[in-house]
């Protein structure tokens, strides 16, 4: 799915209405409908006291259009308008005199925390006081409106995003934004709620289609898709029945280090499962039984060295290579990394020791083959791209890297996000379960294991991260989040394979039933 741009959003209005000869007031008519009908279906006529908050512009006018289909069907319905500016929007004057027709009690002026009304614990907030329009900080008592309804506890229901939220940067003040209980978002999902930062302002969210032109919708490119299976299912390549191991490829994993030789054996596993042919661990000596006994399907390269990699040195010919996990910065490895680099034109897959060593040595950078794959965590990352002073800036920096580097990088997260070049891949699956040791190990391996099978590089990836956390999602089910550990990652992979096919549940249809009974 993708997620549009500011810019992109207002124009995908302007030219709907205009190829679908509709004024701007029809699509916002629209807009409230499909929120009034996602209410009503919950609510059906429930006596709850809705409290409908508009501001003055465009969000403010689909609030009026909710309020006035609320009070038509017979809710129980307060209407405010929050009125932080005196320029009103045209379509918000239209709607204020439309639900002056079906209502005596007029929508309630508020310009100052006097105003605050009452709002019980089981009564409903909607917001819809700012939209994608706030450009500049909330004035301070609105930001105590938005306090206020915090402290009722009641259940907020944000239109189109949590009012107080900018769509392209990260809001001045934390205590300004609404918390809301669920957002009903237009057209599509807004990227802050996949970002640390700003995620924890929607506890859930929903898109609602209004409706805008199918060829706008289809032929828009945005810098930002969220990756779901309908994203995927075009990525995956089938079998063909004639095929032998040969023809999915030899992974190598160069890692691991004295007590830290598991790191190693998880991400051969992964990688083996996620449908490589073969996987070839190369690990210090000590590693060796460790190994060889726990995962029989691998072959073994051992180091000279007992404890640490210290030469690279192989005479197969793997198809892609994952360097770093478990393998600690001894000076012998990096000199290790930096002398295989300089002979090296595999593609690779670095993670973890392997980050950490080229944070250190920046000038390793070049001499890392094209479509690199790096998966740091948060401190990796910090380490090789430098601070940031907030997700978007976060974001700059990683993209600048990556096109600096021509590297593919994940940021591994809640919702892990991958990086090439401008593009930004959210992945859509995985959960809190995946907070456990070992997870990032199986994410390599997985990664590598696909690259090895024949996909390129960014699609191995963007697929990787998807069936890395559809896999915790299934096994979560049987662990619970607490004890899902990595190994159940790399156990459930096949259910994750077997998901992208499962058709979606059928909705029961017991019309006909009840007209015979
Ligand atoms: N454009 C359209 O055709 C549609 C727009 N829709 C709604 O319209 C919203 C966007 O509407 P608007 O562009 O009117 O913007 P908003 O309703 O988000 O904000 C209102 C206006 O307030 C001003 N403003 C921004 N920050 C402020 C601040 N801190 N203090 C005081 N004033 C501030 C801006 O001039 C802005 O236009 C969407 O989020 C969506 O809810 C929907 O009705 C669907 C159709
Ligand atoms: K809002």
């Amino acid at each position: 799915m993708k997620i549009f741009s500011k810019e992109q959003i207002y124009e995908g209005d302007k030219l709907t209405t205009e190829r679908q000869g509709i004024h701007s007031t029809d699509l916002m008519e629209r807009a409230g409908e499909q929120i009034f009908n996602w209410m009503h279906l919950r609510m059906q006529g429930a006596q709850v006291p809705i409290h409908v908050f508009c501001g003055i512009g465009n969000n403010g006018g689909d609030g009026l259009v909710l309020a006035r289909h609320l009070i038509l069907a017979g809710y129980s319905v307060k209407t405010y308008v929050v009125n932080y500016s005196h320029k009103r929007s045209k379509d918000f004057l239209i709607n204020y005199d439309r639900i002056k027709n079906v209502t005596k009690d007029w929508p309630i002026l508020m310009e100052s925390e006097e105003d605050f009304p009452m709002i019980a614990q089981d009564d409903i907030i909607v917001d819809a006081v700012f939209g994608v329009g706030l450009n500049r900080p909330v004035a301070n008592w609105v930001q105590a409106l938005f306090r206020h309804f915090k402290t009722s506890n009641a259940f907020t229901l944000s239109i189109d995003i949590p009012s107080g939220l900018y769509l392209d940067k990260t809001p001045e003040h934390e205590s300004g934004i609404v918390n809301a209980s669920y957002t009903l978002s237009f057209t599509c999902p807004k990227l802050v709620f996949f970002l640390p930062e700003t995620a924890q302002f929607t506890k859930q969210w929903e898109v609602l289609d209004i409706g805008l032109d199918a060829e706008f919708m289809q032929t828009t490119q945005t810098d930002a898709v969220i990756i779901g299976k309908y994203e995927v299912l075009p990525i995956y390549k089938p079998r063909d029945p004639f095929s032998h191991k040969g023809h999915f490829g030899h992974c190598l994993v160069v890692g691991g280090s004295y007590g830290k030789i598991g790191a190693v054996i998880l991400a051969s596993r992964a990688a083996l499962s996620s449908g490589c042919g073969l996987v070839t661990s190369y690990i210090p000596k000590c590693g060796y039984t460790a190994l060889q006994a726990s995962f029989p399907e691998a072959m073994v390269i051992t180091d000279n060295d007992e404890n640490h990699i210290t030469d690279i040195h192989f005479e197969i010919a793997p198809s892609v290579i994952a360097v770093g996990v478990g393998m600690g910065t001894d000076y012998k490895t990096i000199s290790a990394l930096e002398n295989f680099l300089k002979h090296n034109n595999t593609p690779l897959v670095i993670d973890a020791d392997g980050i950490n060593i080229l944070a250190k040595n920046q000038s390793f950078l070049k001499l890392l083959p094209k479509q690199t794959v790096l998966t740091p965590h948060p401190k990796e990352l910090e380490r090789l791209i430098g601070k940031w002073s907030d997700d978007f800036d976060k974001l700059e920096k990683a993209k600048a890297f990556s096109k600096k580097h021509d590297v593919i990088l994940v940021i591994k997260g809640a919702h892990s996000i991958t990086v090439y070049g401008n593009m930004l891949y959210i992945n859509s699956t995985g959960n809190p379960g995946l907070a456990t040791a070992g997870s990032g190990d199986v994410l390599t391996g997985i990664i590598t294991g696909l690259i090895s099978q024949g996909y390129d590089a960014l699609s191995a990836t963007v697929f990787g991260v998807y069936l890395h956390g559809k896999s915790a999602d299934i096994a979560v089910e049987d662990y619970g989040y607490q004890s899902l550990i990595a190994s159940h990652v790399i156990e459930y992979f096949g259910a994750a394979y077997l998901d992208l096919f499962k058709q979606p549940e059928p909705v029961e249809d017991n019309t006909e039933n009840k007209k015979e009974s």
